[in-house]
């Protein structure tokens, strides 16, 4: 589903270059729930920016479904983004002035959805990620666990295919996390929606099916986990 063949970063924006990721080749498949781990600064953050559109790669190319991604017009990467790819990032991002009703509404506003398709869904996402009576009350009215499983929904909003995390549980308590988890391995396994998340969390690595360790821009490690395949939910 996405390859990733021979990807190279390098920040020139200081006086000295900064090379964050080194020919970088990996293949994701559909349905996979994946970890990017490594020490701070060996460019998971820069690989999820570049799988999800958000920067271009200095060399390379990112194949998903057999297109590349990099060769969109910026307009039709907007469109690729909102339409393919859901979000989450450790400090939530959730916009403070709408509900959560309104933040997991918000992407299919810009899809143009009715407004009865657009209840019915969020009230379906928020419910999938258990606070539906949680529905009306803004951000800084909800606990940080709250508040990324607003961020979970929202990133589903559009049926996306592939969610990429960056450190989804870096703000959470040990109890929020496990229901975070718990929550995004049903939907990986009931939707067949691809994960892949960058953490430093021991606990998401322990619920990965594969883990794939980075250091100094370049895979290290890449470990598929034979007890937290499907089978073992
Ligand atoms: N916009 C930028 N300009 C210059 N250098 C950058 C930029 N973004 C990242 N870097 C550098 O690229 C390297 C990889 O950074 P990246 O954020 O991808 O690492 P990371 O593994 O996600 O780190 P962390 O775990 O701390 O989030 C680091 O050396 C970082 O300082």
């Amino acid at each position: 589903m996405i390859e990733i063949k021979n990807i190279s970063k390098i920040y020139n924006e200081n006086t000295v270059p900064v090379q964050a990721l080194n020919e970088v080749n990996l293949r994701i498949e559909k349905g996979e729930f994946t970890a990017i781990v490594g020490p701070s600064g060996c460019g998971k953050t820069t690989l999820l920016n570049i799988l999800g559109g958000l920067d271009t790669p200095s060399s390379g190319d990112i194949l998903i479904d057999n297109a590349n991604l990099h060769q969109r017009s910026s307009s039709e990467m907007i469109a690729f983004r909102r339409d393919h790819i859901g979000f989450v990032f450790q400090d939530y991002s959730l916009m403070p002035v709408l509900t959560a009703r309104e933040n997991v509404e918000f992407i299919m506003e810009l899809q143009g959805k009715s407004k009865v398709e657009r209840n019915s869904r969020s009230t379906e996402l928020l419910t999938a990620v258990g606070i539906a009576d949680k529905a009306e009350k803004l951000p800084n009215q909800l606990s940080g666990g709250q508040q990324q499983r607003v961020a979970v929904a929202r990133a589903l909003a559009s049926k996306p295919k592939l969610i990429l995390a960056d450190e989804p549980t870096a703000n959470l308590d040990s109890k929020s996390t496990t229901d975070l988890l718990d929550i995004m391995r049903q939907l990986n396994e009931k939707e067949n929606i691809t994960f892949v998340i960058a953490t430093h969390d021991q606990r998401v690595m322990d619920r990965a099916k594969r883990v794939i360790r980075f250091d100094d821009g370049k895979i290290i490690e890449d470990e598929v986990s034979e007890k937290n395949q499907a089978s073992s939910l």
